[in-house]
């Protein structure tokens, strides 16, 4: 009886169950299982796994392997017929620890196996497909003059690309010059409203009496000197697009209370109109200036903060993404050339210099200077003796030298510990001089991770220093 309930769960079991003996001679198994292996299905009872192995059909045999190693063992065995199973053996001792017999589990793996390196190749397609995307992406980007080399700003821009497609609030953040309207521009250029307008106001421009006449329009007769049809509004000419409000900082309270109306209703009133109009648009807005504080200092309504801040997009500096500096000079060196049919050259050590200066003004003054230098210098080759006065403290600081160590090196003989010492003295040299991990990476000619990994490393002797 016992050994009939053994045999219907052995045929029964979804694992195919062989048993066999100390000799290796089978004493149970599923008929169906031996198909894998290319042979008849049968129980094989009698048989010995040690022939069947010489046959060559079990290649190797679990129960062979276990009745060697006495210990559970699991193995992959790959079958005349091109299958791949998995066979798992226990061993099954007496109470004197003699091996009885070993009972193995076999799974034909062969469509898992199949199925996971589909996956793999899959993966490793969709992967391609994402860096030819992300380098079709840069190249469209250098196309219409986008640097963004550094991975602060490859960073801005994948960010910028993947909220692109919604409709969220953007509130562009960052000293002057470093980029904010361009990056308004490619968010709308990306964006399912690129076909529509996109509509930029610098808030710091309009004067303030003119400012809701410009932003909501006006009707027939609104104010002495209004055009007689009444005019539409900067808001309602971004009907379906973008509109993008620069330097939002400098939105006068009024007008904040009558934005804030607009941002909650989504509809205007044209000024001397009655007229309500809806209106569809996505609102990016930019400012240099402290936000929070001119909200503590009631100089910008909370509300309308929130309403703004959705998505608060920092743009780094130029300093905090020096390795854009030289492809914006070559970039900038190309268009003035052409610009003004000249063929001006920078020397390698302008580069230096360029790569050291704090760059206050950001992009703006890098290409105004370009412009300048290509305009007004006589030789062909710009030189750092070309440069305004301001840079002359950057050009010393391009060069380091290990004559500049401040503090003296420990006495040892071993060379690992000598060759430590010197990179964490001019690690902290370079902390000294630097406010940037990416200046550190400029100025020590390694990469910005590379100064990560080397600031984690040496943390605990930096900190003591
Ligand atoms: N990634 C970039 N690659 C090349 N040129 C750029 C890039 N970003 C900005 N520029 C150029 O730098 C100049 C300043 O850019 P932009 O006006 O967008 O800066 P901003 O932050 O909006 O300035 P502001 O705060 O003064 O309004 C522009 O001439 C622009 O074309």
């Amino acid at each position: 009886m016992e050994d009939l309930i053994l045999n219907k769960i052995i045929e029964t079991s979804n694992n195919n169950i062989t048993v066999i003996d100390s000799e290796g001679i089978i004493v149970h198994s599923n008929p169906e299982h031996w198909v894998n292996y290319g042979m008849k299905p049968g129980t094989y009872k009698g048989t010995s796994i040690y022939d069947l192995e010489k046959e060559g059909l079990l290649a190797p045999s679990i129960g062979a392997i276990v009745l060697n190693e006495k210990i559970k063992k699991t193995i992959l065995q790959h079958t005349k017929t091109d299958r791949v199973i998995m066979s798992t053996g226990y061993p099954v001792f007496d109470e004197k620890e003699e091996l009885l017999f070993v009972v193995s589990y076999s799974h034909d793996q062969t469509e898992i196996l199949e199925l996971q390196q589909q996956y793999e190749k899959m993966e490793r397609k969709v992967k391609g497909y994402q860096t030819e995307v992300e380098e079709l992406r840069e190249k469209e980007f250098e196309q219409n003059g986008i640097i963004a080399r550094s991975s602060a700003a490859q960073h801005i821009l994948k960010t910028i690309y993947n909220i692109s497609k919604t409709d969220a609030t953007v509130l562009l953040l960052g000293p002057s010059g470093v980029g904010k309207s361009t990056f308004a521009r490619i968010l709308h250029s990306h964006s399912n409203r690129k076909k529509e307008q996109f509509i930029e106001v610098n808030c710091s421009t309009i004067p303030e009496g003119l400012f809701e006449s410009e932003i909501f329009g006006y009707e027939t007769g609104a104010f002495t000197g209004a055009n007689k049809q009444g005019s539409e509004g900067l808001i309602e000419q971004a009907d379906g697009g973008t509109l993008f409000l620069d330097e939002i900082g400098e939105l006068p309270l009024s007008m904040q209370a009558k934005l804030l109306k607009v941002l909650q209703e989504k509809k205007i009133k044209r000024l001397g109109g009655k007229k309500e109009r809806t209106i569809n648009f996505r609102l990016v807005t930019a400012t240099n200036q402290d936000l929070e504080k001119m909200v503590q200092e009631g100089r910008f309504r909370l509300d309308l903060y929130y309403r703004l801040n959705v998505i608060p997009l920092q743009i780094p500096s130029l300093e905090e993404r020096k390795e854009d500096i030289s492809y914006l000079v070559q970039d900038c060196l190309q268009k003035f050339n052409s610009a003004y049919n000249v063929k001006k050259r920078i020397h390698p050590s302008t580069y230096d210099v360029f790569t050291n200066y704090n760059w206050p003004g950001n992009i703006r003054e890098l290409e105004n200077l370009m412009e300048r230098l290509i305009l007004t210098i006589e030789d062909e080759v710009i030189y750092p003796t070309h440069l305004p006065a301001n840079f002359n403290t950057f050009q010393t600081n391009s060069s380091f030298s290990l004559d500049n160590i401040e503090q003296p090196l420990k006495v040892t003989n071993n060379l690992k510990e000598i060759l430590e010492n010197t990179e964490i003295q001019i690690i902290l040299k370079a902390l000294k001089k630097c406010k940037t991990t990416y200046e550190m990476a400029t100025y020590l000619g390694i990469s910005q991770p590379t100064v990560i990994y080397k600031l984690k490393k040496y943390k605990n002797k930096l900190d003591h220093s």
